[in-house]
């Protein structure tokens, strides 16, 4: 069977699939794809972070209960059929990721394929397994900071990322990275299991893939975790059952999808990336923090304890609406002493739900003396928050106060900050509603999905910065593609050059990610319609291009075809290998060789400094195409490359005008170059 690259028609769609392929696009038409940014994606690559956890433990021969195995878990997946599709790579389709030829750093994980989904796309995804694997409960701050590495590490080579974790800590870990992880722009998910994967009851199976399904098609910029279908925001969320399968809660944010016949997602209330920096780690977390869960009669002189040095932070987790016992002025002491001694002090509630407020006199005594108000934040994100902000060791007290007081990472709700939809929505969405006859809220929201994405797409391509804003500030969904081709704002103002446009979208969370049905970026149309501005901006947020893009190389050889050097160089610039080549196996110096491209092949070979030397699929290289069209030009411009190898036809020829004084082997290098350059002069 031929590469899956090998069946795609330049239309994108499978030229020759499979009888399963062919089952399975049919019904693809009739699945909803709508809010679907990967959408264009044929195959979509995922990394896999296996650090422990149930999900793949065995029962302990010796009666010790389950217990981590180290490097089976990648060769046991692949007897699972709903996450290994074996046929497919009997078939010869593991190669297409594999590029040997390039030092990738996933190059050595055991490579899945998971079976072609019901959107007609591949997921690949990768294995990297921890040494040594842990059970959560095993687990410290170190090891936040090697799964933030991994990601960091990875992040330009893969779509996504899938994190499998034991249930025991998983939600520290989530409400850690997502603050470790700064300008989050590609989905993040946590999962694992109660019960192990390779269990015949288990739950493992269906997490698992369900993980894998979202990050494979959706782009939920978030550390989010999965578990009994439905996907929560990261630090929103509890280990609330020891043995229900049911095991997690996130009592102050319903879930961001769920999965039933269809996948739900609430896309207003996913979280938005709000800069146009790119993404990177914060690795350090201080240790010196804490928990205090306040109790009637607690002791103060415990509490002083608890305080005193190394204690640089401290969460107190107080009764109902953030109310200590005010009655106790030595209680009350001990906190202030320790805020006068710089130590932060966060307040949350112990309530399972709800937040804090300074609706009691018993709360208001803490905030006067200096304690931060943590709303509606759960233990677990409340003491990352904390750690998170200590770590940061250039910041300054009142920084501190001031991270820990924001909505960092969607953690909390600010008071104020919940956010009202209402009637006042922009004139044009008010007007259609009023012809509708809308009378509820919930109508209106139908009215506002219906027509925001579309005025936005309006807006972006005409570059009218001020209905962006006002749409965006109207809760419009940035990431929605709005038209039959699944072009998003960001990709219409991108081919437009707007660049206020670009860089308001970016800031408010648009992703540089998304794909349209062809499965092109916002980059490529800039670059395509030769944006230069657009592209530095989205190449300094982050915007990349796979290596094996298909698309990319079409562009390529359509440049290198047409004597285009200006697009050559902007791609260059994107940094995409030059070297890449079509399914005849030619190069864009093949191509602009065979068009006698003289300007482009210049750029190719001295500026950009292509190798000359590989052979299409009919084993020829360029030099060898240009001899055997009598490019004479050409062929004088290639053998000046510095890395050209003279195929023997050149050669003999070679030879015979040097009049057979010399051996081509005698020369020295620069009589051969002297030669080389005055040969077809
Ligand atoms: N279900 C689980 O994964 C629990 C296990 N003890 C862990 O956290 O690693």
């Amino acid at each position: 069977m031929l590469s899956d690259y090998a069946c795609l028609n330049f239309e994108g769609f499978y030229s020759n699939p499979t009888k399963q392929e062919k089952q399975m696009l049919h019904s693809s038409t009739k699945a909803k794809i709508s809010n679907n940014p990967l959408m264009g994606r044929k195959t979509v690559r995922i990394l896999v972070i296996y650090t422990g956890g149930t999900i793949g433990m065995k029962q302990d021969k010796n009666g010790k209960g389950y217990t981590v195995v180290p490097n089976y878990f990648a060769d046991a997946l692949k007897k699972l059929p709903m996450l290994y599709d074996e046929e497919y790579v009997k078939n010869g389709a593991e190669e297409i990721h594999n590029n040997s030829e390039l030092d990738l750093p996933y190059n050595k994980y055991p490579q899945l394929v998971m079976p072609l989904s019901k959107m007609g796309t591949r997921v690949f995804y990768y294995l990297k397994e921890h040494d040594p694997i842990l059970d959560s409960s095993n687990m410290s701050m170190h090891h936040w900071t090697l799964i933030a590495n991994d990601v960091k590490k990875h992040y330009q080579y893969f779509d996504s990322f899938v994190i499998l974790h034991g249930t025991d800590t998983m939600s520290y870990t989530a409400s850690a990275l997502s603050y470790m992880f700064e300008n989050l722009d590609k989905t993040v998910i946590l999962t694992g299991s109660q019960i192990p994967i390779f269990e015949q009851r288990n739950d493992g199976r269906s997490n698992f893939v369900g993980a894998l399904e979202i990050a494979g098609h959706f782009i939920i910029p978030e550390v989010t975790l999965f578990f009994n279908n439905k996907l929560f925001r990261g630090n929103r969320t509890q280990k609330a059952s020891a043995s229900d399968l049911d095991a997690f809660a996130s009592p102050n944010l319903p879930p961001l999808a769920k999965l039933g016949t269809e996948i739900e997602i609430t896309w207003d209330a996913v979280f938005p990336k709000t800069t146009i920096m790119s993404f990177t780690v914060r690795e350090e977390m201080s240790e010196n923090v804490g928990l205090l869960r306040l109790f009637p009669g607690i002791n103060a002189k415990i509490v002083r304890a608890f305080l005193s040095p190394p204690m640089e932070g401290i969460v107190i987790e107080s009764f109902g609406a953030g109310n200590i016992p005010s009655n106790r002025p030595d209680l009350v002491d001990e906190f202030r002493k320790a805020a006068e001694r710089n130590v932060l002090i966060l307040n949350i509630t112990q309530c399972y739900k709800g937040s804090v407020s300074d609706a009691y006199a018993a709360g208001k005594v803490m905030y006067d003396i200096g304690v931060i108000p943590g709303y509606d934040m759960t233990p677990e994100a409340a003491l990352t928050k904390m750690a998170y902000v200590l770590g940061n060791k250039d910041l300054t007290y009142e920084d501190r106060k001031a991270l820990l007081s924001r909505n960092l990472r969607g953690e909390m709700t600010i008071p104020q900050q919940q956010r009202q939809y209402s009637m006042r929505d922009g004139e044009f969405v008010k007007s259609v509603a009023e012809a509708l006859r809308v009378s509820s809220l919930r109508e209106m929201n139908c009215v506002r999905r219906a027509l925001l994405p579309i005025m936005l797409t309006c807006a972006a391509k005409a570059g009218d910065l001020e209905t962006i804003k006002q749409l965006i500030s109207q809760g419009a969904n940035l990431n929605e593609p709005s038209d039959y081709d699944g072009k998003t704002s960001l990709h219409l103002a991108s081919a437009e050059g707007h660049i206020n446009v670009v860089t308001e979208l970016l800031k408010n969370g648009s992703s540089v990610y998304v794909r349209d049905r062809r499965g092109r970026t916002p980059l490529f149309d800039a670059i395509r319609n030769k944006q230069y501005k657009v592209v530095k901006v989205l190449l300094s947020v982050g915007a990349k291009f796979d290596h094996d893009d298909i698309e990319v190389t079409r562009e390529l050889c359509i440049a290198a075809n047409e004597n285009d050097v200006e697009r050559l160089r902007l791609w260059n610039c994107a940094c995409v290998d030059m070297n890449q080549v079509d399914l005849d196996g030619r190069t864009p110096l093949h191509v602009a060789v065979l068009k006698h491209s003289i300007d482009a092949i210049r750029f190719l070979v001295f500026d950009v400094g292509v190798n000359s030397n590989k052979k299409d699929i009919y084993g020829r290289t360029p030099l060898e195409s240009a001899i055997k069209l009598n490019y004479t030009d050409i062929i004088n411009m290639l053998i000046r490359a510095p890395n050209t190898k003279l195929p023997n036809v050149l050669n003999e020829r070679l030879e015979e005008n040097l009049d057979n004084i010399y051996s081509i082997n005698d020369l020295n290098h620069n009589k051969l170059i002297n030669c080389k350059m005055n040969f077809f002069t």
